[in-house]
């Protein structure tokens, strides 16, 4: 599929545990502004090839190009997890991985925070523009009457939303979702819709998911994996029509 302005080009990548092969030659491009679907399967190898555009897996060929606003081309396949995060590429996982011991507001400042230093995290107040996009964090996630609470009172959902808050604080320019909607109710799934398509006036995301009803709302394109392939790719009313993405994975129910 051609992406006309692309963020990221996974060029022929494989990825070997052992003498296993996960992922064998996949290449798709990201666009600026668009958010991406990986589906399929379990087992497929989606998790796998978001944990390399992280730097979390290691890739045993080819190069994952992540067109950086500040530094230029990189190849991120070359660098340190925390190099690729500094250079804009946020990454959610599965399990909410907020900090329990401090409120909501003390979450987000330390996110916004820690985007610059850890001498600033830990012996500088924000500054006022910084406290300021805290604020605006906050008021985006619906959460800003409950930042004097801590995580442990909210619903798996506001868990979830803090997160992708904690996410934008460093205002990446790409952002990796693990199954975000995951053991969320249609409510909850619908407002993560509206926050997603909200984020990517300024961010490109690629979302890993099995909710086939959030891909369909959210989705501007989907790459459908199979057995550590790209079987198909383009908009999800097209790899819906597709006798194979049926076969082996929408009509399974
Ligand atoms: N660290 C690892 N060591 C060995 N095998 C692994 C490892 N991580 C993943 N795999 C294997 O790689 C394949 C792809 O797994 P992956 O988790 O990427 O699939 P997935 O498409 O994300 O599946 P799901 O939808 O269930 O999350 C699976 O066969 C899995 O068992």
């Amino acid at each position: 599929m051609e992406v006309k302005d692309p963020v990221l080009d996974i060029q022929d990548v494989s990825i070997k545990f052992g003498d296993f092969k996960a992922i064998k030659d996949v290449s798709t491009s990201v666009g600026k502004n668009e958010i991406r679907f990986f589906i399929g399967p379990n087992g497929a190898g989606k998790t796998t090839i978001l944990d390399a555009i992280c730097g979390k897996n290691k890739v045993s060929d080819g190069h994952i190009i992540f067109h950086s606003d500040k530094d230029g081309d990189k190849d991120v396949t070359k660098m340190r997890e925390y190099k690729i995060s500094d250079l804009g590429i946020g990454r959610k996982f599965q399990a909410p991985s907020v900090f329990g011991g401090i409120t909501i507001e003390e979450n987000i400042e330390l996110a916004v925070a820690r985007k610059h230093s850890i001498y600033c995290t830990t012996f500088l107040k924000l500054s006022k523009e910084k406290k300021d996009y805290m604020n605006y964090v906050l008021e985006f996630i619906g959460l800003q009457d409950k930042r004097f609470k801590y995580p442990g009172s909210l619903s798996h959902g506001e868990k979830q939303w803090l997160e992708i808050g904690m996410l934008m604080a460093a205002k990446p320019q790409l952002m990796l979702l693990d199954e975000p909607v995951a053991g969320m109710g249609r409510k909850e799934t619908e407002k993560t819709a509206e926050l997603l398509k909200k984020i990517k006036k300024d961010c490109s995301i690629i979302v890993v998911e099995h909710d086939m009803q959030f891909a369909k709302d959210v989705s501007d394109t989907v790459t459908v994996f199979h057995e550590g392939q790209v079987l198909d790719e383009g908009t999800m009313e097209s790899v819906q029509r597709n006798q194979k993405v049926i076969d082996v994975y929408l009509g399974r129910g």
